[in-house]
């Protein structure tokens, strides 16, 4: 890969799939290959984006207001970051983006899709991942794997029908950009998860 090939991979899942575990080591294969790779995240990525992100995560509101404050720290952190590293010619490789509003707000809050769709539209301005990794995993597994690792934010509290939901959510947006979306197994162990994802990044010569 050479260093003026911009790309933007997303990774998406419900919580608890295994994401964090495999970001570095894809942002390192990344870079092996000649690619200066930025790290970033959702919700945050700026400032602005990271005091909304405490908000988000910790504070009582209605679906709406979720909604509206995670996509203005999104537009904050398209503008600001993704965008400019993109122009010049870095990999972004960002820990989930507007995939993760159709799958929390939309499917598992239920959120008319059709109004995250118009602020998608207005926010992102056509801009999406050129490869999303897709961590799928049954939601009771995942509650498994959260239980053994850490405290439960506002999200991470919701039931497994919350969870069952948004991972249906993540199949939906899945079904509808299947060039974009690589479904990940989450559910072996490490390794095999590893895998795969390699082999999603070998397929497209990155
Ligand atoms: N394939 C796996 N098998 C078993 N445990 C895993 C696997 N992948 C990750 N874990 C563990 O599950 C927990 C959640 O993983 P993490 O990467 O933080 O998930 P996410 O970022 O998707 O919320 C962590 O304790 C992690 O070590
Ligand atoms: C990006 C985004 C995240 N979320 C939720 C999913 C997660 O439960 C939570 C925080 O995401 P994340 O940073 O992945 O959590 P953690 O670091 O604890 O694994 O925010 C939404 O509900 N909508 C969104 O648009």
């Amino acid at each position: 890969m050479s260093s003026s090939s911009a790309r933007f991979i997303s990774f998406e899942g419900i919580d608890g799939a295994g994401k964090s575990t495999h970001i570095e080591a894809v942002s390192a294969r990344l870079r092996e290959r000649g690619a200066t790779v930025l790290n970033t995240r959702e919700p945050g990525g700026t400032p602005l984006a990271e005091t909304l992100r405490g908000l988000f995560l910790h504070e009582g509101m209605d679906h709406l207001t979720e909604a509206l404050l995670v996509f203005a720290g999104r537009r904050d952190h398209l503008v600001k970051v993704i965008e400019p590293a993109l122009a010049a010619g870095q990999t972004v490789v960002c820990d989930r983006f507007a995939d993760a509003s159709f799958a929390y707000q939309g499917h598992g809050r239920g959120m008319d899709l059709q109004v995250l769709a118009t602020l998608e539209q207005w926010v992102l301005q056509g801009r999406q991942p050129d490869l999303t990794l897709w961590f799928d995993l049954p939601a009771e597994q995942a509650a498994q794997r959260r239980a053994a690792a850490r405290e439960a934010d506002r999200f991470e509290q919701q039931d497994l029908d919350f969870f069952n939901r948004v991972r249906a959510g993540y199949a939906a947006r899945a079904a509808a950009a299947p060039q974009r979306f690589v479904r990940i197994d989450a559910s072996g162990d490490i390794a095999s998860v590893a895998a795969q994802v390699a082999a999603a990044l070998e397929a497209r010569g990155w």
